[in-house]
């Protein structure tokens, strides 16, 4: 008898018996390992017992070590193994040999593979063999388990000639079925399906940046996530330890991919949205089309280099001064020269050379002090008394530094700035008209100024940040540069000191020790937070990154390319984008945005998906219609599911426009059991509430079009496509985006126009 495919239930049944036995066997053994994982934690607590700085190092690492590998053999837990390879045996006529792929390498105490890692080389085949290029595989086993239990299975024969007799081939399409699962509200990883041409992205090397490219629902993200744990395994020093940046659109889409690499066992990496990519800012808004489109132009350098640059808005031009009766002026002209002077080169900054200016400052004093005692004919004796000149003026200087006139003066001409205060500054209308002057209109001027007058109004200062105000803050920070660091922020940066008193030293480095501990409160350092945490979330990023995931990366503004350049200036990339889906209405500016930020030096590779896995050929079709509107030819992902169900669409009056869409939500809430999506037009989001759903918290979100963004739900409620469709420039994308947003069903609800029809949906 030769390999068939068989579809009996009891040879399925075997099948999954035998499965069953070997993924109790990795459990066994998984059960062992967590022991002594656990055993490795306590013990690395003993090392530095001695208390001395080396040994403290090396308790730290020892015990970081320890708790990440206890932490990724717990979430290796829920279905740690999924695939199993037969391959065609190295001698002819020997026995098949077989692998199990799972999320971890399991091995038995005798090192034999029970499982192997599926990031490693020999799991490569299980996503790449294909039938003309079986890679020695002869069949692919898919195991759908749930926790320790498998539920089903489902086989591809690769190499029907190399099958032995009777080899079992069962399965009924658990990839398709995969796709169709319920939607939870958090994305899910994708190892046990990941495709072959997914899987050639995610195993680039690491020396090369990736560019992705393709439609909507092709596993970009996923990818790019995937990759992100491909690379943390293969490379753990280099990208072990917060190596990795990875940067979505908004803290909405970072909550909903946060679940993705912590199951596949890297908790490590830096997840970001572009509002809080920046240490210490926050943004809580978005900008409409108008200012997002202003904020994030790069002619906002010019301007923001002008407004660190010079003195602030307000300060005196000159000073005058008095020492020992005599008059004496720094005036504009000199003070704008010594201004030229201190920041010459375009390389120095405001913030970083500000001891220097004061310097700067006593001297112009000291020479003008002179020269107004020449002209008040108040001759000097230093010709014959020599000596007495460098005595003089270190009098001089002694007392000008304490004279408050003087110390007033440099503290309003050159201050220490923050990035918010000068951001802030710019929310007077005619300081922005001053600094803006030839850059922006008066009119674009006057929108922004609005804008930022608004920062801090409310609560803290930095409260009222937009999106686009964060990339511009990060701009000001480095155009500002850094003053001399408080210790208090050297003890900050130092992961041994807890509580203001360093481990190491016993000393107290601030007023927030305890002073009843009396030295050291608490033995716990960096390593021992961490591994409480099982990551490292809430320690401030690097400055740099090894390796910068950029999400959505269509639409960013030329503005943030150059916040995450900063962060990435040796880094690779991968780079996950899809032109139809942009916001940002001049692509070409954007691609030459982030060309500059990947540079030249490293190799870039070019990939395009083509499958569609979220959408079902119904959804998929529809929102084909609304892609070709405005590119006629673009091609579209293949969608592989179809579920007999196509759009449906409704059309309600103005008033009864919020009614109608809770109807659609509590009606596709019935239908499906996950996630339904209320998509709004940004326009409406304040002040739209949907009735009829508040006893669904947790399945019916209401979202802004903009908001949706690589996000998916079910169902698919979407309000007043004609209003996202021309709320801003590039509203017929984000139509597009959000009529792709469903897993399963779609449906409209219009505002009906005046003869009772609506433009449609
Ligand atoms: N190989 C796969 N096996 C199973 N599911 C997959 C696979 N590839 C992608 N998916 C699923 O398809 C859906 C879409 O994936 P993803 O969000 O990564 O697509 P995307 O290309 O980033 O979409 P968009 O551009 O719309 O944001 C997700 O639910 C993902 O889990």
């Amino acid at each position: 008898m030769s390999p068939q495919q068989d579809g009996s239930a009891h040879v399925k049944e075997r099948e999954i018996a035998v499965e069953q036995q070997a993924v109790d066997a990795a459990y066994a053994r998984l059960a062992q390992m967590r022991e002594q994982a656990a055993k490795r934690v306590r013990e690395s607590y003993k090392v530095a017992q001695g208390g001395t700085y080396s040994a403290l190092v090396d308790r730290d690492v020892q015990v970081m070590e320890a708790a990440i590998w206890e932490r990724s053999l717990e979430n290796a837990y829920n279905e740690l193994v999924f695939g199993r390879l037969d391959l065609r045996p190295e001698t002819p006529g020997e026995e098949l040999e077989t692998y199990r792929i799972g999320r971890l390498g399991v091995r038995t105490e005798e090192l034999e593979p029970l499982v192997v890692d599926w990031r490693a080389p020999a799991a490569a085949a299980f996503y790449q063999a294909a039938p003309e290029d079986p890679q020695g595989v002869v069949r692919r086993r898919v195991l759908h388990c749930r926790g320790d239990k498998v539920l089903d299975i489902e086989d591809d024969l690769l190499d029907p000639d190399a099958a032995p007799d009777g080899m079992p081939v069962v399965g009924d399409g658990a990839f398709i079925a995969a796709l169709a699962r319920t939607r939870t509200g958090h994305m899910r990883d994708i190892v046990a399906t990941i495709q072959r041409e997914q899987d050639v992205v995610i195993r680039s090397p690491a020396d090369v940046s990736v560019v992705v490219t393709g439609g909507p629902g092709t596993g970009k993200t996923a990818v790019a996530l995937h990759r992100v744990a491909w690379l943390m395994f293969q490379h753990r020093r280099r990208f072990g330890s917060r190596g990795v940046l990875v940067v979505g659109p908004n803290r909405r889409f970072t909550d909903y991919i946060e679940r993705v690499l912590p199951s596949l066992g890297e908790g490590g990496a830096a997840l970001r949205s572009l509002g809080d990519v920046v240490n210490g800012a926050e943004a809580t808004r978005h900008e409409d089309a108008v200012r997002a489109k202003l904020k994030g132009s790069p002619r906002m350098v010019r301007i923001l280099r002008k407004a660190a640059n010079d003195a602030p808005w307000g300060a005196p031009k000159d000073v005058r001064l008095i020492y020992q009766g005599t008059f004496f002026s720094l005036d504009a002209p000199q003070l704008v020269a010594l201004r030229e002077r201190m920041l010459r080169g375009g390389s120095r900054r405001p913030n970083a050379v500000r001891a220097d200016v004061i310097r700067a400052l006593q001297d112009a004093a000291w020479n003008a002090y002179q020269d107004a005692k020449r002209a008040a004919g108040d001759a000097s004796p230093y010709d014959e008394y020599p000596d007495m000149l460098e005595d003089d003026r270190r009098t001089f200087l002694s007392e000008l530094r304490s004279e408050r006139p003087f110390a007033d003066f440099v503290t309003a001409w050159w201050p220490q700035r923050t990035p918010l205060e000068v951001l802030r500054s710019l929310g007077d209308p005619a300081y922005l008209a001053e600094v803006s002057r030839g850059v922006l209109s008066a009119g674009d001027a006057a929108v922004l100024a609005e804008s930022w007058r608004a920062v801090g109004q409310e609560g803290e200062p930095g409260a009222g940040l937009s999106y686009s105000d964060v990339a511009l803050l990060d701009e000001l920070d480095s155009l500002l540069g850094e003053g001399p660091r408080t210790a208090r922020a050297l003890a900050a940066a130092n992961p041994y000191v807890v509580d203001g008193v360093n481990l190491l030293t016993g000393e107290e480095t601030d007023d927030g020790s305890d002073p009843e501990s009396g030295g050291f409160r608490e033995l716990s350092t960096f390593g021992d937070r961490a591994a409480q945490r099982g990551v490292y979330q809430d320690e401030p990023d690097p400055e740099e990154f090894g390796h910068i995931v950029v999400d959505e990366a269509q639409d960013l503004s030329p503005m943030q390319w150059r916040m995450l350049a900063r962060r990435g200036r040796h880094a690779t990339w991968t780079v996950v984008a899809d032109a139809a889906q942009s916001s940002w209405e001049d692509l070409e500016e954007a691609r030459r945005s982030m060309d500059l930020a990947l540079g030249t030096s490293r190799e870039r590779r070019q990939f395009e998906l083509t499958t569609n896995y979220r959408n079902p050929v119904e959804i998929a079709d529809y929102a084909a219609t609304l892609l070709h509107r405005f590119l006629p030819d673009a091609p579209l992902p293949r969608a592989v599911r179809s579920t007999g169900r196509p759009p449906e669409f409704v059309v309600a009056d103005e008033a009864d426009l919020a009614a109608a869409a809770g109807a659609a939500a509590r009606r596709l809430a019935g239908e499906v059991e996950g996630t339904v999506g209320v998509i709004v037009p940004m326009t409406r989001l304040g002040a739209f509430t949907v009735p009829d759903v508040a006893d669904l918290p947790d399945r019916v979100q209401v979202l802004g079009s903009l908001e949706s963004k690589g996000l998916e739900f079910d169902a698919v409620v979407l309000v007043d496509p004609d209003k996202i469709a021309s709320e801003s420039p590039m509203g017929p994308r984000t139509h597009y985006v959000t009529a792709t947003r469903a897993t399963q069903l779609l449906v409209t609800v219009s505002v009906s126009v005046q003869d009772g029809t609506t433009a449609g949906g």
